[in-house]
């Protein structure tokens, strides 16, 4: 649900502003009913702006509710100027609507309004017709969503586990930039307190979330890569970073592992594929995005795409190219969310597809990995990188596919098996995207976020680079 403010501006002369009260409040309130029956709270301005002051006073009363989208509302010709001071009390992100009516010149109002935010640079989205109208509704509601994303995100922090892992540019960000561009601050907390606290969960909470993972999953063990030991020291991992979390109030998360604990101590993939899960061993509760390898513009994008669409996102590697199926295989390094095996919120459901593997060479210190392979579905893949210091969004849709078991296993086979995989057919051709795209990781959720990660993009003043039919 978001917090919606709503402003209506109107004509500058008492004698046409008096006679349009009741006009302009009819279209109000059909917006305001219209946003509250999709579940938000709107909150209107007590009184239709016609003068500066109002301009300024009902704006600055506004935005003293901290909503999260605010509304300019024009039923009616308004004098544009009244806009300027309104905007100049808002500081969040803004739309203009316009009613499309030939009797009042609503859209002109809007029009001489946009057109002077845009002279002096104020960002801004639009809409216009009749809220009513399921495209016109749709479109309002775009901005919503991403409105509550962008200020979802602003103030919060994000903490990094440890630095940079094996070298990876793509995975480090100025803090700088962060907090001028996304409002988010980063916590830097050494991989140490993961190992010094993993001493800190009993062994009975331990040893019954073991149990649960061997009888909810499929537990490979093989005496020596993975051993009961080793899970119960993952699960331990786990319940270090939810100390972590809550003791630092980190809103979202990335874990560097490589190569210090995946070397020395276990791997992180039972704790990031649980935190990133809307369930652990002891129920349901909130997703925690968590980056493998503190991918920290990976987890930006990835709270992003949680925020517009409250699911467990996909951390994966552009892993290979099956050239002669048009299909991509995106796979981590140990873990993608279990609830991605079957997307059910029964984790019954999704564990019963899901298999522990001993970890494979490249990670000598042992545990398990989280195998399974994405069910079928549309979705959104995104990624914010940046190009000579700017940030930019690569978004794409795409389908996660899947076979028939001979095929999907040899498919695995042919990368690491151990590992999650999502079969893709991304809307993209190949080689537009390799020659584009600037990360080697991927992240997406289901159903269609597009429209919402332009908007987010406009608010944000990030570059929108849409590939394929997303452009
Ligand atoms: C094998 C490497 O250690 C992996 O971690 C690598 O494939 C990556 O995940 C790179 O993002």
């Amino acid at each position: 649900m978001a917090r919606i403010g709503v402003l209506s501006i109107s004509d500058g002369r008492d004698f046409v502003a008096r006679d349009l009260v009741d006009h302009i409040t009819t279209a109000t309130t059909a917006l305001a009913e219209a946003l509250r029956k999709d579940g938000h709270e709107v909150i209107v301005a007590p009184e239709i702006v016609w003068t500066n002051e109002l301009a300024t006073s009902q704006a600055r009363w506004l935005a003293d509710q901290r909503p999260d989208l605010t509304i300019f509302n024009y039923a009616v010709w308004a004098f544009p100027h009244f806009t300027m001071l309104a905007a100049e009390a808002t500081p969040g992100p803004l739309l203009l609507m316009a009613n499309i009516d030939p009797a009042q010149p609503g859209m002109v109002g809007m029009l001489a309004g946009g057109g002077g935010l845009d002279q002096i640079g104020r960002v801004h989205a639009r809409a216009w017709g009749d809220i009513e109208d399921p495209a016109v509704r749709e479109r309002v509601l775009v901005e919503v969503r991403a409105a509550q994303a962008v200020r979802g995100l602003r103030g919060s922090t994000f903490g990094r586990i440890g630095g940079r892992p094996m070298g990876m540019y793509t995975a480090v960000a100025n803090t700088d930039q962060w907090m001028r561009t996304f409002g988010v601050d980063v916590e830097e907390i050494d991989q140490w307190e993961i190992v010094r606290r993993s001493e800190n969960a009993s062994q009975t909470r331990v040893k019954e979330a073991r149990e649960w993972l061997e009888t909810k999953g499929n537990v490979h063990y093989d005496g020596k890569q993975l051993t009961p030991e080793l899970l119960e020291r993952q699960i331990r991992t786990y319940y270090a970073m939810r100390e972590l979390i809550d003791e630092w109030n980190l809103d979202f998360s990335g874990i560097k592992g490589q190569p210090e604990l995946t070397t020395h101590f276990c791997t992180m993939d039972i704790a990031e594929a649980f935190l990133n899960d809307p369930y652990d061993w002891e129920g349901p509760k909130e997703t925690h995005v968590c980056a493998t390898e503190a991918d920290m513009d990976g987890a930006l994008t990835m709270q992003i795409l949680k925020l517009l669409s409250g699911d467990p996102v996909l951390f994966a590697d552009v892993r290979h190219y099956h050239a002669d199926k048009d299909v991509w295989d995106l796979c981590n390094s140990g873990q993608h969310a279990t609830w991605y095996a079957a997307r059910s919120d029964d984790p019954a459901e999704n564990l019963a597809k899901t298999h522990f593997h001993p970890e494979v060479f490249f990670f000598p210190a042992g545990g398990a990995s989280v195998h399974h392979l994405a069910a079928p579905g549309a979705a959104t893949f995104a990624r914010l990188t940046r190009r000579d210091g700017a940030y930019r969004m690569h978004v794409m849709r795409g389908d996660f596919e899947l076979y028939d078991d001979a095929t999907n296993e040899a498919m695995a086979r042919q990368s690491t098996f151990e590992w999650p995989h999502a079969f893709t057919r991304l809307h993209v051709p190949a080689t537009e995207f390799l020659g584009r795209f600037g990360s080697n990781h991927i992240h997406a959720v289901p159903g269609d976020y597009v429209a919402e990660l332009r908007a987010v993009c406009d608010q944000l003043g990030v570059e929108f680079e849409g590939f394929g039919d997303a452009a």
